[in-house]
């Protein structure tokens, strides 16, 4: 099938290369010229596991093409799939969806025949049936522009696996069983022919809904085990412990059950925030106040870490130099938006500490959005004359480190763990004092 992906960041540069990785002749589309320029050249300009190498085959291979001209696109193809960005809106919760909105009213035109519009972008629910009235409004007489929701669960540093090996498919259109939907699964005929999943279609609202509400049980279920953590702490429990013996019951499961410096990244923090203000316009706010908690549960972990990192320095952060192991929200990402690691180390430095972050992939993306912090070029050279060790975020490299290597750099002999992801008995078995959040007991 030919088709076209309008938004060539994380979700769509993915979208893009795994569809003609399935064999589906692709055009990237994308605003930004200097990205579709590197992906012309067949590099990611992100860093994602295993894409570089679908992205260049696809590429030499002619089967995926981008380019920035939407009269190029809509001729390319009558499938559409649409997956820009829906950032939180300045000072706001709510979600800012002029990005779909762009793309719905300026491809809409140019359309010569018709043609389905498929949106991956997590938007507020409503949103769909909006773009499919400013559709309406935009064709030309003759044409009809469908559109369809169709959310994207894909986890960054799993993205190629997630789409090429989904947990399921949801498909949200106006007529469940028509020749819309026959259409929308022929690009996933491949995906379903070799290992199939669930395919769930649905209306356009409850499409919506389930990936927001996905998104909000995950925030959920993590800010769930770090309020638990901060009782741990102060009853002198062990949180990972408690997180185990509590995970093993299948109702529950252990996955995002893990306690420290919780949710950050591009998704999570901005969907709780946008399914709330949501939820509020459509008269259900009282529904949906829990996530207020939820996420302030999930800020208040990152300010703890602060207190932890002044307390190992004696009270006072002023003329203190801390390592802060990881930029990226999480590891097998260079992703940086709303990154805890960042966050706690924009914080230790705004109190007088020297912060010296180092990430084995974030580097330049934690430079651009805080040029003011000092960089490091290894995880040792962050750690060179440190009074605090604090890793925040749980790349393999970090859990590897030799600690006897590592004291004979720093100046202090305390690890401050934000992912209990350390392995603290060798630690201190190295003579270091090891801190973690929700480990009361692990407090030496
Ligand atoms: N990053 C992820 O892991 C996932 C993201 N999502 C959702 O997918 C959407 C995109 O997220 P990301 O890829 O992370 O964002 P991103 O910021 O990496 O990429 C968005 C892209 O859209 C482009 N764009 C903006 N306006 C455009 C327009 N009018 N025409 C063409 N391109 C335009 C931007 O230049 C940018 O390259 C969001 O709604 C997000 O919530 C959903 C699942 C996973
Ligand atoms: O809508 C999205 O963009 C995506 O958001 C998340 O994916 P992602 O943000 O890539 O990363 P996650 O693995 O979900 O982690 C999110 C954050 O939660 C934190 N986390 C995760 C798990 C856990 O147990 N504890 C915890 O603090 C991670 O460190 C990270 O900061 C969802 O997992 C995806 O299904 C969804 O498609």
């Amino acid at each position: 099938m030919r088709m076209t992906v309008f938004g060539t960041g994380y979700l769509g540069a993915t979208h893009a290369a795994c569809m003609a990785e399935l064999g589906h002749e692709v055009l990237g589309v994308d605003v930004d010229e200097a990205k579709i320029d590197r992906l012309r050249r067949g590099e990611v300009p992100f860093y994602e596991p295993g894409l570089p190498e679908i992205l260049k085959r696809q590429v030499e291979a002619g089967r995926v093409r981008f380019t920035t001209d939407y009269a190029e696109a809509a001729e390319f193809a009558d499938l559409h799939f649409i997956g820009v960005g829906t950032p939180q809106r300045k000072g706001e919760f709510a979600a800012d969806t002029s990005h779909v909105q762009e793309v719905v009213a300026r491809l809409a035109p140019l359309l010569t025949a018709d043609a389905v519009m498929v949106g991956k972008s997590t938007v507020p629910v409503g949103t769909a049936a909006r773009l499919q009235e400013i559709a309406d409004e935009r064709v030309r007489a003759g044409v009809r522009a469908e559109v369809v929701w169709n959310p994207e669960f894909l986890r960054e540093g799993f993205a190629v696996a997630d789409t090429l090996t989904p947990d399921r498919i949801v498909i949200g259109v106006r007529e469940p069983g028509g020749p819309v939907e026959e259409v929308v699964r022929g690009a996933y005929v491949p995906i379903l022919e070799s290992d199939p999943c669930p395919v769930i279609v649905t209306d356009l609202a409850t499409a919506e809904l389930v990936k927001v509400s996905a998104n909000a049980f995950l925030a959920t279920k993590i800010s769930f085990i770090n309020a638990v953590s901060e009782v741990c702490e102060a009853a002198g429990a062990d949180v990972t412990v408690l997180a185990d013996a509590i995970g093993m019951d299948p109702r529950i499961g252990r996955r995002f059950l893990g306690a420290g410096l919780g949710f950050g990244g591009g998704c999570l923090p901005k969907d709780i925030r946008a399914f709330m203000a949501r939820a509020g316009e459509l008269g259900a706010d009282q529904a949906m106040s829990f996530l207020r908690e939820v996420d302030s549960i999930n800020m208040r972990r990152r300010e703890r870490m602060v207190d932890l990192a002044t307390e190992a320095c004696g009270g006072m952060l002023i003329g203190k130099t801390v390592a802060v192991l990881g930029a990226a929200f999480k590891p097998d990402s260079d992703d940086v938006r709303d990154s805890p690691a960042l966050n706690v180390a924009g914080m230790l430095s705004l109190k007088g500490a020297q912060a010296v972050v180092y990430d084995p992939q974030a580097l330049d993306n934690a430079r651009a959005l805080f040029p003011t912090l000092t960089y490091a070029g290894s995880a040792l050279e962050a750690c060179e004359g440190a009074d605090v060790v604090l890793v925040a975020t749980e790349w393999p490299e970090f859990l590897g480190l030799d600690p006897a290597a590592v004291a004979r750099v720093a100046r202090g002999r305390i690890m401050l763990d934000g992912r209990n992801c350390m392995p603290a008995e060798a630690w201190r078995a190295a003579g270091w004092t090891y801190r973690a959040l929700g480990r009361g007991v692990a407090v030496s």
